[in-house]
């Protein structure tokens, strides 16, 4: 009778894992080399300047990502890992820096900017949203954090994104949503409006109304969110719609008794990606 196999030794898996890490430190190296011909494509099609930040492509990336995930290790690790390699090879296409209004409060909102955006990408505090729109307004291709969410103040921050040329947000934070997500804080990320990779899953709008309530506010029902309101001189309200749901949501508003001035579109973003629990 043969003898049962033994079991193998620590130094073998050991040096299973030292093979693991070197091919994995060897693929980021490889990683790095497509960033450089990609960065060359993109400047050859004109696509040069401004910020690398394509967050139709990050979004859909971050959903294969949760997709194919399983085993031992949590998909908050993984999600970090994903995040910091791809906006730190974001930074390498274009150095950029991410502005993030901490007024509705520091540390969540600097674990927002540190997970998605890591240590590399510098990170440039403000006290307020519209410190983070104008230093977005006035750089080249820097990011802003803004809080996906009525902030104490009340001030209708989201005017300074009405401007054709004014920054918009094209992103929401995070990706990928979960009630135990460790920096789970909505954020919205506003940059130079961009021509290509926009995503227009779900659309912000900035609308100038008065009259409404809380009870109009919930008439919208499926057809938006109300994310934040202004009451004073030029009552406000932002809202976020599915794609081309605007008028209806509007209409339901009025409906309710609010007389809407207008309506300015100030960006749009992928829909938060949801699963497990969080998709039921
Ligand atoms: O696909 C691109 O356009 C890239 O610039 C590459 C990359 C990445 O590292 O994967 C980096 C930045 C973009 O936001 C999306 C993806």
């Amino acid at each position: 009778m043969n003898a049962p196999p033994s079991p193998p030794d620590l130094a073998a898996l050991r040096a299973e894992i030292d093979r693991i890490d070197e091919h994995m430190h060897r693929l980021l190296m490889e990683r790095g080399e497509i960033i450089d011909r990609l960065v060359a494509v993109k400047r050859s099609q004109g696509g040069e300047g401004g910020s690398a930040f394509r967050p139709a492509r990050e979004a859909a990336m971050m959903r294969r990502l949760v997709d194919r995930h399983g085993g031992l290790l949590p998909l908050d690790t993984v999600e970090s890992i994903w995040r910091v390699i791809i906006s730190t090879f974001t930074y390498v296409q274009a150095p950029y820096a991410v502005h993030a209004d901490l007024s509705a409060g520091e540390p969540t909102m600097r674990d927002s900017a540190r997970f998605h955006f890591g240590f590399t990408t510098p990170f440039v505090p403000h006290m307020g949203p519209r410190g983070v729109i104008e230093a977005v307004a006035a750089s080249r291709g820097d990011l802003g954090l803004l809080p996906a969410a009525q902030l104490p103040a009340g001030a209708a921050w989201w005017h300074a994104l009405e401007g054709a040329d004014a920054p918009k947000i094209i992103a929401r934070l995070p990706f990928v949503e979960r009630a135990d997500h460790p920096a789970g804080l909505p954020v919205f990320v506003v940059s130079h409006p961009i021509a290509d990779a926009a995503v227009t899953e779900i659309e912000v709008w900035s609308v100038r109304a008065s009259g409404w309530s809380a009870r109009a506010a919930a008439v919208l029902g499926g057809r938006g969110t109300l994310i934040a309101a202004a009451r004073g001189l030029a009552p406000s309200l932002l809202l976020s719609v599915q794609a081309g749901a605007c008028d209806a949501a509007l209409a339901a508003l009025a409906e309710a008794g609010a007389q809407i001035e207008g309506a300015v579109r100030v960006g749009s973003h992928a829909e938060p990606y949801r699963f497990g629990a969080d998709a039921a």
